[in-house]
């Protein structure tokens, strides 16, 4: 069953926490609202034609009263008068659209403005492409390659990923292990060579670099041109005045690195992280082709620490706003789009079910396609006082700089090594070029 579910997070084995970008730190546990959960199986009864994540938006724009989504639906649709449920029925959901307030969302209006659909401890489950790019900062393609070519993909993957190994970082004081496994590839032999021996990351070499696999090749090409058509569509229908954000660059797209990941059986995850900017410069787009088990992609906004509204709320800051779950079925390509890393964290989300898929069992393979841009490379960026190239991160929490670029040391991410205090503001121009890329 597809319905809107507000699940209860097991308790049992929660993800470790991250350092690696790929193996992240899990912010605080969110605790969901039964009461919530009972006025929506309430408005479901009453409803059995509105799907349920169309219900939790009236219910949350009803400021939570059962009654006045009740007055609001009779008054605004006299068809839609409440009825009790045919038997055997389920409040599948089809899609917010029909209910979204024209008036908020024209082309000039874009997601930055946009009204939040969750609310603090909530989960909002979305399935449709278009309920996605207008509420996330991501599209979906469902069915994105030709289904061969996708199971090919997933066959010649699956074999790589039985080598794949967990990696362990440092959590402050703890080492701890990924909750998932992962590799990295890149487009060439030359490429491998200076994976690793140029590019850190956390401040050490990779040890499993691998060049891409003919599968992967070739379906690096089409995710190619897929991305650049949906960042296109993005800026057209999203961005203010239909123009490309600051900082992002007006080139095209070009894969050349990608991590693939591997989540066998449902405990295995990945907690809210952003994804390292250090190579991809500010404003990154990435393509993210799943195979295998469908699993939950769930997204949050960020908020900003010292926002007032939230002074009382420290614990549960990370969830300010709740959280939208994006079903990946096999074959899809997300598109994380230019806002994305500054301003929402994302996460897959362990579950206690999984659907086995006929060839993947239960294993969920995941392609992130990147591009590492030139004037990124290491041997340009600032280096720390520890003799490493630095990172690249965003402030994105305190109200003040947020939005702000700045290089860090990584030192203090990674096992065995203590950080230095190296930190500078990272200036770039409206198409993200640092100065140094400037001829
Ligand atoms: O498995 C996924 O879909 C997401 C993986 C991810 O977030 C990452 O590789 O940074
Ligand atoms: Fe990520």
């Amino acid at each position: 069953m597809k319905a809107f579910i507000s699940q209860k997070r097991p308790r049992a084995s929660p993800p470790p926490p991250d350092a690696f970008e790929h193996f992240p730190a899990k912010d605080q546990d969110l605790v969901e609202e039964d009461d919530t959960d009972l006025k929506l199986v309430t408005l479901a009864s009453l409803y059995p034609d509105i799907d349920q994540a169309t219900l939790l938006e009236l219910l949350i724009s009803a400021d939570g009263s059962v009654d006045a989504v009740t007055k609001n639906i009779s008054t605004s649709n006299k068809d839609t008068s409440p009825r009790k449920r045919p038997s055997g029925s389920i409040g599948y959901q089809s899609s917010l659209t029909a209910f979204r307030n024209p008036k908020s969302e024209t082309p000039d209006s874009p997601l930055v403005k946009r009204r939040a659909l969750t609310r603090k401890g909530q989960t909002l489950h979305l399935y449709t492409p278009d309920d996605i790019a207008a509420h996330t900062p991501c599209s979906i393609t469902h069915n994105f390659l030709p289904p061969q070519q996708a199971d090919d993909l997933l066959k010649e993957l699956l074999v790589e990923a039985s080598t794949f190994e967990r990696q362990t970082f440092k959590l402050f004081d703890n080492v701890v292990q990924s909750p998932h496994s992962a590799c990295f590839y890149v487009d060439s032999l030359e490429e491998e060579k200076k994976q690793r021996t140029e590019y850190t990351y956390n401040g050490s070499f990779l040890d499993d670099v691998r060049q891409i696999t003919p599968q992967m090749r070739l379906v690096s090409g089409i995710v190619k041109s897929a991305v650049n058509q949906e960042i296109a569509k993005r800026i057209k229908h999203f961005y203010p005045n239909g123009k490309k954000l600051k900082y992002q660059s007006p080139d095209g797209w070009v894969p050349n690195a990608a991590f693939v990941n591997c989540y066998q059986g449902g405990s295995e995850s990945v907690g809210y992280h952003t994804d390292q900017l250090t190579y991809l410069g500010p404003r990154a787009v990435i393509g993210s082709l799943s195979l295998g088990v469908t699993r939950e992609f769930r997204v949050r906004k960020i908020v900003a620490r010292d926002d007032d509204e939230l002074a009382d709320s420290k614990s549960q800051r990370g969830d300010a706003e709740g959280q939208i779950s994006i079903h990946l079925p096999h074959n899809s390509l997300l598109v994380m789009h230019a806002e994305m890393q500054e301003e929402w964290k994302h996460s897959i989300h362990p579950t206690p079910v999984i659907d086995p898929h006929p060839i993947a069992e239960n294993k969920r393979i995941n392609v992130t396609y990147r591009y590492y841009r030139e004037s990124f490379h290491p041997k340009y960026t600032p280096r720390c006082k520890c003799g490493v190239a630095t990172v690249l991160r965003c402030v994105q929490r305190t109200k003040l700089n947020r939005g702000r670029y700045m290089w860090m040391c990584h030192a203090g991410y990674t096992a065995g090594k203590e950080g230095c205090s190296f930190f500078q503001w990272a200036e770039f121009d409206d198409d993200g070029e640092p100065p140094w890329a400037k001829k």
